[in-house]
């Protein structure tokens, strides 16, 4: 057990660190956290929700001059909501100290963001191609900054993003420290990215497995017709408190959202072509759990922090196997327990093999559900909501009631009407959703070597065309910006 004490950290930090109610280091941060503070860089690599934030976070606060109000330190991050969330974590440990993050992404106004450049925030933390148009118009000085972080390293070094992230650290003074944290990290992108670092230290936190333990991994086996059934009957058993259903393209998206609300299920979709109001609000509604499943694709695979995400469906099995590793680790963050469960047609085994290769996981079979399941399902949800009710109320004031009725009637049939009143009995409305391709492991590897990187054409860039970049991007790769 490691304190946040012992690494030697400030007292305005170690202030923070109490409030947010961290009291050991996770092994990540103590082991990068000394390291980082020496100066050197680092290449961090631990699994899904062990806190990598706070491991680059906690070393670049203590090395802010909190009394300048240029821009000393920059994290890099794939996703806009995942800049937000980084920004927010780090003003949370800088609190204290008075060190101010500022999140800087795309969809947002221009003019906005350069009003909000000029205040008092001494880390930015951006997407590469917003940061990139404010480097461009010279809207944003780097030249003091001292420490950048590609968060979600592997992703910003492949193939979408890499030729961005040159020229973002080409403005930065090469004097700088450079971290990288993900929870995967294939070696040809770690090879890159030692060609970015001076002497990089790498550090693995050895664990047995790529994915943590505390996440259950099952696969379902079916047929592409049989999986929107399968998918609600599933969630009708295992009543998630808040789970994250995961498809291939934004098309998908919008219609397993579609279809889950037809069903009357609590669900919004999440993808790159909506406008940034929405994915926030849709967002923040789950975080709120007003929305009780987020469709998705991989634009929120990774990096997102939300406890309480209890399940993660792959109602698409990914392209990539790390891919896989980022979508389950939405569930069992920080300790906490967590079902992942994978749809995968006949044609798709192979490419659950080469993920059971990477995480050396074994990911257990689960049966496709029956109606008859699905209907038990919602019961015991009924059943257990009388039970909790039972536990925590004073229920003196329905006594009298209750005996009444105890008189007349069998208690058999007054609790079976109960239930039955409490129970959301789900018909199954016919949902037809738009045929996709299985994913077979010859083309995940063939697309995999024709990738390129992807080049911009500056010659046609338009600064001044809203998310123009973005919306490229997108095309090509299924919904991240
Ligand atoms: N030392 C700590 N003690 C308690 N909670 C912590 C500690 N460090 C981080 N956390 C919390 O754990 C959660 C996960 O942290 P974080 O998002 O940094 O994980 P991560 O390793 O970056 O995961 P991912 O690979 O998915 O990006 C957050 O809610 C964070 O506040
Ligand atoms: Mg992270």
């Amino acid at each position: 057990m490691t304190t946040f004490y012992s690494l030697g950290l400030t007292k305005p930090v170690l202030k923070s660190l109490d409030q947010m109610g961290f009291e050991e280091t996770t092994p990540i941060q103590a082991q990068t956290i000394p390291l980082a503070l020496q100066g050197r860089d680092v290449i961090g690599q631990a699994q899904t929700g062990t806190g990598k934030t706070a491991a680059f976070g906690i070393p670049m606060i203590e090395k802010i001059d909190q009394d300048r109000n240029d821009i000393q330190g920059l994290v890099v991050a794939p996703t806009r909501e995942l800049a937000i969330q980084v920004a927010e974590e780090i003003n949370r440990l800088g609190k204290f100290k008075g060190v101010r993050a500022l999140p800087i992404y795309g969809g947002q106004h221009m003019d906005r963001q350069i009003r909000a450049l000029k205040d008092q925030n001494q880390i930015v933390v951006a997407t590469p191609g917003r940061l990139l148009d404010h480097i461009r118009r010279r809207t944003i000085k780097l030249a003091n900054v001292h420490t950048a972080v590609l968060d979600e390293a592997d992703e910003m070094l492949n193939m979408g993003f890499i030729d961005d992230i040159k020229d973002i650290l080409k403005s930065i003074p090469e004097q700088r420290q450079t971290l990288l944290f993900s929870a995967t990290m294939p070696k040809a992108i770690r090879d890159i990215a030692s060609t970015l670092m001076k002497k990089p230290e790498e550090v693995k936190v050895k664990a047995k497995e790529m994915t943590v333990e505390n996440i259950e991994q099952y696969f379902v086996e079916l047929q592409e017709r049989q999986k929107f059934d399968a998918l609600t009957r599933l969630l009708d058993i295992q009543a998630p408190a808040l789970a994250i259903v995961f498809g291939r393209t934004k098309r998908r998206v919008d219609e397993l959202t579609d279809g889950l609300q037809t069903r009357g299920f609590r669900a919004e979709g999440i993808h790159g072509d909506l406008t940034q109001g929405k994915r926030m609000s849709v967002l923040n509604k789950f975080k709120q759990g007003r929305v009780e499943i987020l469709v998705a694709t991989d634009v929120a695979a990774r990096g997102l922090d939300i406890s309480e995400v209890s399940h993660v469906y792959n109602f698409d099995i990914p392209q990539d196997p790390e891919s896989y590793v980022h979508r389950i680790g939405r569930t069992g963050r920080a300790g906490r327990q967590g079902k992942a469960i994978s749809f995968i047609t006949h044609r798709e085994k192979a490419q659950l093999h080469l993920i059971e290769k990477l995480t050396k996981k074994k990911v257990e079979r689960l049966d496709v559900p029956s109606n008859d399941e699905a209907q038990r399902g919602q019961q015991q949800v009924a059943v257990d909501k009388l039970l909790k009710t039972m536990e925590s109320s004073d229920l003196k004031a329905y006594h009298q009631a209750a005996n009444e009725l105890l008189q007349q009637h069998d208690s058999m049939e007054l609790v079976a009407a109960a239930l039955k009143l409490m129970t959301k009995e789900r018909r199954e409305t016919p949902v037809r959703l738009s045929g996709v391709q299985p994913i077979s492991v010859k083309k995940a590897q063939y697309d995999k070597g024709k990738k390129k990187p992807y080049k911009r054409n500056d010659k046609k860039r338009d600064f001044n065309r809203k998310n123009s970049r973005n919306r490229k991007f997108n095309q090509k790769r299924g919904g991240r910006s």
